[in-house]
């Protein structure tokens, strides 16, 4: 679809940016096969920190905390690409099929219900009550709902979160300057300039993005709207990343944190009911990128290694990961992982994020289901806190340190930028290279893929010009959202 019409200007003042509509659906439409293995996640629910280690047959690495029993904290070590990340081979539709209506809009502001009707279950027995042969119809009938499911889900999409002014800022009588129309995605940001002869004036920027969320909007309306469709298509072959953007304080952190557990939660119910007793794993590592290199946020920030295997794999060498039964283990762990992050102090925000932090939760499944064959990658959910983007201008910084990380954030935020628009261009080099980042998140880019980015945003006029620069760096995403 074409783009509507950007950077319009009203009245010589106002810069207006339209949002296009993301049409460059990929087909996901692949079911997974069952297999009678029942896990008993239910008896497992209650159990703090629940995990076991990850580690692949072949995978020699295990650490003296291997799981040591019921209730214990077990990591194992871990390539996380270098052996599972071939995607398993397309797989036959199931024979049950017990789908919750995962429709987008219906479900804005809450999370999936157990106790919702199962509706497509019911349609399905309706159905095959008539005499149609059950297996065939739910194939047909799953596949096509699948199919449409990850139809309406964008290949990329953009969405901007505008936080309340903090107190600091009211304390300072800063204006709020973003004005957001009522049910829509359009917001303006009324900036403040001087004439030549020092009288003020007011310059309009309008800019329209797949989503605009106010200061009102909650963390699950903000989950509802951005992570919450992918969640199931992860079942079906795809590695979907979500990450924030913006400047330090504008709310990356506070909006990021709650969504992997969100996506987790619904993950696991997935694999409770509509996918019971098909063998997926859910498994969880932590790790950020800090001045160029990769650290471990779940072993001690242990430093990591990169290597690309003769596929051209992404492998992180030696990095965690956790199986995980249920959502309090996972709490832990991204809590523990958060501890360990690197943080520094800024002016705009004490706990200032000079690194990206990685979350990923991946599915994995062995070929017939049973936990005796290695289990390889189905899909993953990336969640990617990045540094504040105006650390990426600290380069002139009296601190060679802060200078340097400045310089290291500000290539991978450029290099990710590229690396969307190449691949959007169809462009055969995907600067991939560019940086760790772009180079940590090549898997999840390219093939059946999904990209939300959440630009946040400070509505103080003090932040005015970090604010276009947010906005404007996700206007350029929205480039590539065609
Ligand atoms: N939507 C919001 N509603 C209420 N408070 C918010 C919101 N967004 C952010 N805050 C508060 O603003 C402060 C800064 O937010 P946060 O730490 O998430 O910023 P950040 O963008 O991650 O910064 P940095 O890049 O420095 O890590 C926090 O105290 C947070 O609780």
């Amino acid at each position: 679809m074409s783009l509507v019409g950007r950077q319009m200007s009203r009245s010589h003042s106002t810069a207006h940016h339209h949002r296009q509509y993301s049409d460059n659906f990929l087909d996901a439409s692949k079911w997974l096969q069952s297999s009678s293995q029942d896990f008993g996640y239910g008896s497992k629910m209650n159990r703090s920190m629940q995990s076991n280690p990850s580690t692949p047959p072949v995978c020699s690495r295990s650490s003296s905390l291997r799981h040591a029993g019921d209730g214990q904290v077990s990591p194992g070590l871990l390539d996380l690409h270098s052996f599972d990340t071939e995607l398993l081979p397309e797989m036959q539709v199931g024979s049950r099929y017990e789908g919750y209506s995962f429709d987008q809009r219906s479900s804005r502001g809450r999370s999936f219900d157990d106790s919702e009707p199962n509706l497509l279950a019911g349609k399905v027995g309706s159905r095959s009550a008539k005499g149609l042969p059950e297996n065939s119809l739910l194939k047909s009938f799953s596949a096509s709902v699948d199919k449409e499911r990850a139809n309406n889900v964008a290949k990329i999409k953009v969405v901007v979160r505008k936080r309340p002014l903090n107190r600091k800022e009211k304390t300072k009588k800063e204006d709020d300057i973003i004005t957001i129309e009522p049910n829509s995605d359009a917001l303006t940001v009324h900036e403040t300039k001087l004439k030549v002869d020092l009288t003020e004036y007011m310059e309009k920027h309008e800019f329209v993005f797949d989503a605009v969320l106010d200061e009102g909007v909650s963390n699950d309306e903000v989950y509802a709207e951005t992570v919450q469709p992918i969640v199931p298509l992860i079942f079906q072959r795809t590695k979907a990343t979500c990450f924030a953007y913006g400047q330090t304080g504008s709310g990356k952190t506070y909006t990021m944190q709650p969504l992997p557990i969100k996506a987790s939660q619904d993950i696991l119910r997935l694999m409770i009911h509509t996918y019971r007793n098909q063998g997926f794993q859910l498994f969880v590592s932590f790790f950020e990128i800090y001045g160029g290199k990769l650290f471990d946020l779940l072993n001690d920030r242990k430093k990591l290694c990169m290597r690309e295997d003769g596929k051209q794999q992404v492998c992180i060498v030696g990095l965690q990961e956790y199986r995980v039964f249920d959502v309090e283990t996972i709490r832990e762990l991204i809590e523990r992982g958060n501890a360990t992050r690197s943080t520094g102090t800024t002016g705009a925000n004490e706990e200032s994020s000079r690194s990206h932090a990685i979350l990923q939760l991946v599915i994995k499944r062995s070929a017939d289901g049973s936990e005796s064959k290695p289990a390889r990658v189905v899909g993953k959910l990336s969640f990617i806190d990045l540094a504040g983007s105006e650390r990426g201008a600290d380069t002139t910084d009296n601190d060679k340190q802060t200078r340097m990380e400045g310089a290291e954030i500000n290539k991978s935020l450029l290099a990710l930028k590229e690396c969307i628009r190449a691949l959007d261009s169809d462009q055969g080099h995907i600067p991939f290279r560019g940086s760790k980042l772009t180079e940590v998140l090549r898997d999840s880019f390219v093939g059946n893929s999904r990209t939300v980015m959440i630009s946040c945003i400070s509505p103080s006029s003090g932040s005015c010009e970090h604010t276009l620069n947010t906005l404007r760096y996700a206007d350029r995403y929205e480039d590539c959202a065609k």
